[in-house]
């Protein structure tokens, strides 16, 4: 069984966080594990995830859908026995184990978290602090090396050592000012079935998100909620799949996209795509003039993009694009030694680190040792530096927002955001030539 599998089953089956049971039982609640064959409990769990996202209650269809694709997520409930609804949490909160990313084509484990809600009736008593505590203790108990997350606020999870580790570019294209001095694609597109879709992403996903740091394995659910295939949908016949099947037969490229039509001026009308995956330049570059070269569009939307994204320079001119970048993939480094040895380094050095936590995962002082081939080794550290080595000190959110790369270490010392005797050397030794991504949401 791979590693990964293993920790899924540890984590499904570890029971709750004792002190974080202990303090929201102070408080006359009860935190619980959700069994995954209650179906009853799984239901009461989706209308409070439902509510707290201010989505509209479940249906019947949606909610045995829910039951039937939370699958290896580990679901956590706050229960209130004094309401009059004691089954309804008034706290929910996921996780799962994934793969994350990171640089150098490797990976590391991680533990991704959502459906963090607290009812309206219930909140700033401290149960999202308890549930998000409690679960970072066992992600760190049981040797998951980082936590990850997408925020609905950014302001929410820097107190519990996150930061936001991969940006987001969200455009608006111009398509017929935008031009183009790519190649014209060589191979051909098909309309296909979104249930065609849904088939053929998983693999080529899977192909492609190593090559950029920042992408996570994808939970298993989101295919059929990207392809819209999944029971209550929001509108599933506004979204169209194509793909692209390069030169030698094989299916290189796929694309989501749903249309807005103008009916005032129809060639005003515009196009927002879903989700874009291309395993390669040929593909890429392909996919992005079929897009750009849609009948009737005047605007083509496209968010969750690399804040590097190669279509910059496809385009004929830069100025029919408007780019805005937002915080996006969340990470919070659990295991220094784990997370750092899992990636690999642009330079040759070695760094006295010292990094602090408030939650004490992270605390410590490591000398961390990369090698001519960009492999890094990392031992604990007392006394003194190492001669020569770079000095490093920064908090756990510094630590996590360099993690992957997204900032130079240069930037963060410009900030004052940590302290170290050669930024530069710093920044050099972290620092990658791809940006972290993430092309998604959970
Ligand atoms: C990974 C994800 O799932 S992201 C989605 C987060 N959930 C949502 O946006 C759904 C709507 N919001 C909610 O359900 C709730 O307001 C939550 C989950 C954000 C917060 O739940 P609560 O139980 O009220 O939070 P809790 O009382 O534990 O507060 C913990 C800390 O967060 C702070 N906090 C809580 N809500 C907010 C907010 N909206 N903005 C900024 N800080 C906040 C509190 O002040 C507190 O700070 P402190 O402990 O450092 O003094």
């Amino acid at each position: 069984m791979r590693r990964t599998d293993e920790l899924n089953l540890a984590h499904l089956k570890a029971a709750v966080d004792e002190a974080a049971h202990a303090s929201l039982s102070g408080a006359g609640l009860d935190l619980r594990v959700l069994p995954s064959d209650d179906r009853a409990a799984s239901d009461a769990w989706a209308q409070s995830v439902a509510r707290g996202f201010l989505d509209r209650e479940r249906s019947d269809e949606q909610s045995a859908h829910s039951f039937e694709s939370a699958g290896s997520r580990r679901r956590l409930g706050v229960y209130d026995p004094s309401g009059p609804m004691p089954e309804v949490p008034v706290g929910t909160f996921a996780s799962w184990i994934g793969d994350l990313s990171v640089p150098g084509d490797a990976e590391v484990t991680a533990c991704a978290i959502s459906a963090v809600t607290v009812a309206q009736t219930h909140h700033r008593r401290g149960i999202a602090r308890a549930m998000m505590q409690g679960e970072l203790n066992t992600a760190a108990t049981l040797g998951v090396p980082v936590a990850t997350l997408t925020v609905s606020e950014s302001t929410l999870y820097g107190r519990y050592g996150f930061a936001p580790a991969a940006a987001a570019a969200n455009w608006r294209i111009d398509r017929r000012r935008a031009g183009w001095l790519g190649p014209l694609p060589s191979g051909r597109f098909d309309y296909i079935s979104r249930e065609r879709w849904a088939a053929l992403a998983p693999a080529l996903h899977e192909r492609v998100r190593r090559h950029a740091p920042g992408e996570l394995s994808m939970p298993a659910s989101h295919w059929t909620r990207f392809a819209r295939t999944h029971p209550g949908a929001h509108e599933p016949g506004a979204v169209r799949a194509v793909q692209y099947t390069d030169d030698a037969g094989t299916v290189t490229g796929l694309v989501l996209y749903t249309v807005q039509e103008n009916h005032d001026d129809y060639t005003k009308s515009g196009a927002q795509v879903q989700w874009l995956v291309a395993d390669g330049p040929d593909a890429y570059a392909a996919l992005w003039h079929f897009l750009l070269h849609l009948d009737l569009v005047g605007e083509l939307r496209a968010g969750e993009l690399s804040v590097d994204e190669p279509l910059w320079w496809l385009i004929a001119d830069q100025r029919a694009a408007q780019v805005s970048v937002t915080d996006h993939h969340y990470v919070r480094v659990l295991d220094v030694p784990a997370a750092l040895e899992a990636r690999r380094y642009q330079a040759a050095d070695v760094i006295d680190l010292t990094v602090t936590d408030p939650l004490g995962h992270a605390q410590g002082r490591w000398v961390l040792d990369v090698d001519e081939s960009g492999q890094g080794s990392v031992h604990p550290l007392t006394g003194d530096s190492p001669q020569g080595a770079v000095r490093v000190g920064l908090g756990v959110q510094e630590l996590s927002a360099a993690y992957l790369g997204g900032v130079s270490l240069a930037t963060l010392a410009y900030a004052g955001r940590i302290e170290t005797n050669d930024a530069f050397a710093a920044a050099r030794v972290f620092a990658w030539p791809v940006p972290p991504r993430l092309s998604y949401w959970y």
